[in-house]
């Protein structure tokens, strides 16, 4: 009954392999070894996108952060949903590596703007000398609340993000849990969307701690490598970064690992719904699930082992949680963790 995020997750026998064939003697450092050519080689097909850049960092934060310094100065701002975690759970880290530029925020019905919000706030900020001047836009798929955009919303966004000369940040966390929810392709997801940069996340879906900022637009790459290695972010040892990464796309290990984390949600959601007052707060888009219940179910549920995270209730008196899957959740878990709600 362990919920608490996929970051909580084990790695797949098939990365731990990985990293052990690429511990074999000596590699050149800092990326310059052939196995970590080879990854950003794989990358880039796997997006579609020969004339991409790509660099491998170790945490997501790093990855947002990073990659949002390439396309906002200090004296700009990124456009976020208020719920996005460059926001409410990266300390502070896009202001640091921008060197000073702000987030404005964003509203939208279960953690997703709305192009009509978007479009409002874009209008209504940075018109003059005297204010921050508008920079990019920054969405995350899957949502912070667990929901995810549909191509088509996607495209929305960035069209109105184009409209207005700016660039799009997508954080991809969990973008193998979003590609493998909407059926589509990384590309189709991406630049074919209207993207400008991503970070194709690893560490939430499996790998012990690599996320690849994926930079479609070459002339961005440079200051990058730069940001990166001036942030300490450039791992010397990073065959072993790539070694996961390669892991991940061999086979399109990536997807499966998401679709089994999805489909472990699917069960939970199927479960919760049969559970007298459960109700579930937002459309599940992938691996996560937000759902409120009693406080007598909520005490049931942690005297039984449950762990997850609060969150904020839909009433007076009752309790909720996040409820994340991992691509090795376990469906006895699960059914233990209805039964706990339910009360026996
Ligand atoms: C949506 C989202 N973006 C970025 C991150 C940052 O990842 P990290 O905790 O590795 O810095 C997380 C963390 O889980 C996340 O949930
Ligand atoms: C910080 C916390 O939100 C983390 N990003 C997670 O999703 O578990």
């Amino acid at each position: 009954m362990f919920f608490a995020s996929d970051n909580a997750s084990g790695v797949p026998a098939q990365v731990l392999d990985a990293l052990a064939q690429a511990n074999a003697g000596f590699a050149v450092p800092y990326g310059n070894d052939a196995l970590s050519a080879a990854v950003r080689d794989q990358i880039r097909a796997t997006f579609e996108a020969p004339g991409a850049e790509v660099f491998l960092v170790a945490t997501g934060s790093a990855a947002n952060a990073l990659a949002l310094s390439v396309l906002c100065p200090p004296f700009g701002a990124v456009f976020c949903h208020r719920l996005a975690h460059i926001e409410e759970d990266e300390c502070g880290a896009p202001e640091f590596y921008t060197n000073g530029a702000k987030l404005t925020l964003v509203d939208g019905a279960d953690g997703k703007m709305t192009p009509g919000a978007l479009d409002a706030a874009l209008r209504s900020h940075g018109g003059s000398l005297h204010n921050v001047q508008n920079a990019a836009v920054s969405v995350t798929n899957i949502t912070e609340l667990g929901t995810l955009y549909a191509l088509e919303e996607l495209r929305a966004l960035t069209d109105i993000a184009r409209a207005h000369g700016l660039p799009v940040h997508l954080d991809g966390a969990r973008f193998a849990n979003a590609v493998a929810a909407l059926g589509c392709t990384p590309a189709e997801m991406t630049w074919r969307a209207g993207v400008d940069v991503v970070t194709f996340g690893g560490t939430k879906n499996g790998l012990m701690g690599v996320e690849a900022v994926v930079i479609f637009d070459p002339a961005r790459a440079r200051e990058f490598q730069l940001r990166r290695k001036r942030g300490g972010h450039l791992f010397s040892k990073h065959r072993y970064l790539a070694a996961q990464m390669s892991a991940y796309l061999e086979g399109d290990l990536w997807r499966d690992l998401a679709a089994r984390a999805n489909g472990h949600a699917a069960a939970l959601e199927g479960v919760l719904r049969g559970v007298p007052g459960v109700r579930l707060l937002h459309p599940r888009g992938g691996n996560m699930i937000f759902a409120s219940w009693s406080a007598e179910a909520d005490a049931r549920a942690r005297a039984a082992g449950a762990v997850f995270n609060a969150h904020d209730a839909d009433a007076p008196g009752r309790m909720a949680g996040r409820l994340v899957c991992s691509w090795n959740s376990d469906l006895a878990g699960i059914a233990a963790f209805a039964d706990a709600l339910r009360g026996g």
